[in-house]
């Protein structure tokens, strides 16, 4: 891998200093674009427009409906992703592809090779610099706030983002505002001593928010016109489950027309936070769950109706089981949308456990594929594949697990049994992963992100409710 990333990285093939691979690309897409279309159908917008109306109304009905506007909307303006003036593909870089400014040149770099795209780019905050934060914030709520601007962890933030402009040669004052920014707010967490989950999502959002910057700079530099948006601003609504915020539905017209109306009046690549959104209650940054910035590029995916959503890591693509597990690890070819949203859901740390369902609802093939070995195949993901051949398709580990043993012989010849053990589990809001039964038993086993998120198990009324229901069936 360290010899393909080298390779790569020729001066030839990057050619960035003197901007001719940005300058050669704008001429190729202005001779491609022809002249910019008109939104064709406005009062498709104004029906958007009524749904988030809606939606602020009625927020649980927002957040149950499937009924999919935006791809309806974005087929009848005559498919963005075909040969039209539109955008065409989304591509997501994760953390470790734009972990350092090499990386960003060479992401810039592999933007660039696709000429015949117009992308829309999602991004991930720098290597670890989410980690980073968190760590920061668990650190300010101790220390006081006069030892805050000596925490290792704001150090490093501060040296990787101002070095990484430094090597680029852009301007510091791009991310100086929000260093500052961070720095008051650790701060105010080692003034009030607690870091709630509202102000933890506040606090990780810096990450996204300084990388999509340096990049847009970047590209911008070298002559390729491109804007950054934060996703809080531009439409990305989200319940006000802070660390885990679920996309709500009036996300995808509102997205679709602020990024399509950009492109239209002024065509520039829209580089895009992943993982941030804004609760539609409290206004505040939400976060999409950790590796949330697949999610974001599967929403734009759907929101635009695009030919492809690429997600670039640093493996090629998904692999037969977690690497780190076993380094023999396979990719697998293709699979099919159920089968990604199962292994991520399941354990596999490589795409978001959610990010499967726009791509599904939208039917837009995703392509995994890696950016340090752009030349390796990666995984494509669509509805269906061949599956006449494939016995076992990938191996998932899911560790941390809370399995509940329920067992009593008055189950036996009885109806309904399941229905009060699963009632119970549905006003607790406790998601239920794997389900095993018998005549005298049923195993069950909890899903543990939304039984420490919610801090049920905190909770003695919860454990009061299944302790009584267990009594009740001795
Ligand atoms: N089945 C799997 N296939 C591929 N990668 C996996 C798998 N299970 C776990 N991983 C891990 O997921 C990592 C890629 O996911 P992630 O770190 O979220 O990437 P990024 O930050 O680039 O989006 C890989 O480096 C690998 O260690
Ligand atoms: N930066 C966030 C969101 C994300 O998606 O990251 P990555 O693409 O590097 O997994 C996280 O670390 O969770």
């Amino acid at each position: 891998m360290a010899a393909a990333a080298a390779a790569l990285r020729t001066p030839a093939r990057l050619g960035l200093d003197g901007a001719a691979a940005g300058e050669q690309w704008l001429r190729k897409r202005q001779r491609q674009r022809g002249p910019p279309a008109p939104v064709a159908v406005p009062c498709r917008w104004k029906a958007a427009a009524a749904a988030v109306v809606r939606c602020q109304r009625a927020a649980g009905a927002a957040i149950v409906e499937k009924k999919d506007a935006s791809v309806a909307a974005a087929q009848e303006r005559g498919g963005d992703g075909g040969a039209g003036p539109g955008l065409t593909v989304v591509m997501k870089f994760g953390g470790s592809s734009v972990a350092s400014a090499e990386r960003m040149r060479e992401v810039a770099d592999l933007v660039l090779s696709f000429p015949e795209e117009r992308p829309v780019v999602v991004l991930s905050a720098m290597g670890k610099t989410t980690n980073k934060l968190l760590v920061a914030g668990e650190k300010a709520v101790s220390c006081g706030a006069a030892n805050v601007s000596e925490l290792d962890e704001l150090s490093f933030i501060k040296e990787l983002h101002l070095g990484t402009i430094d090597q680029l040669g852009l301007d510091r004052s791009i991310v100086c505002g929000l260093l500052d920014e961070l720095e008051q707010l650790l701060k105010g967490i080692a003034m009030m001593k607690e870091l709630t989950l509202r102000t933890r999502d506040y606090l990780v959002s810096f990450g996204e928010c300084m990388s999509t910057r340096i990049f847009a700079a970047l590209l911008n530099k070298i002559g390729v016109k491109a804007r950054q948006y934060d996703a809080f601003e531009i439409g990305f609504i989200t319940t006000d489950d802070f660390t885990n915020a679920d996309i709500l539905e009036a996300t995808y017209p509102a997205v679709a027309k602020r990024l399509h109306g950009d492109w239209i009046n002024d065509p520039a690549i829209p580089i895009v936070t992943g993982f941030l959104g804004k609760g539609w209650r409290s206004g505040a940054i939400t976060t999409l769950g950790r590796g949330g910035s697949d999610l974001t590029a599967t929403t734009i995916g759907k929101a635009l109706g695009l030919r492809e959503i690429q997600v670039w890591k640093d493996v090629d693509g998904v692999l037969t089981c977690d690497p780190n597990i076993h380094p023999k690890a396979k990719p697998v070819p293709y699979l099919t949308f159920d089968e990604a949203a199962e292994l991520a859901y399941f354990g596999a740390q490589v795409l978001h456990p959610q990010s499967m369902r726009p791509a599904r609802e939208g039917d837009i093939p995703v392509r995994v594929k890696n950016s340090y070995n752009r030349r390796a195949p990666g995984t494509l993901i669509t509805k269906a594949r061949d599956m006449s051949e494939s016995i076992l398709t990938s191996i998932v580990l899911k560790s941390n697990i809370t399995m509940l043993d329920i067992v009593s012989t008055r189950m036996l010849g009885q109806y309904g049994f399941l229905a009060k053990v699963f009632s119970i589990f549905e006003d607790l809001g406790i998601s239920v992963d794997c389900v095993a039964t018998s005549e005298v038993s049923i195993s069950l086993t909890l899903d543990p992100s939304k039984l420490w998120s919610c801090e049920l198990v905190q909770q003695k009324n919860v454990w009061n409710s299944i302790y009584s229901f267990l009594i009740l069936c001795q």
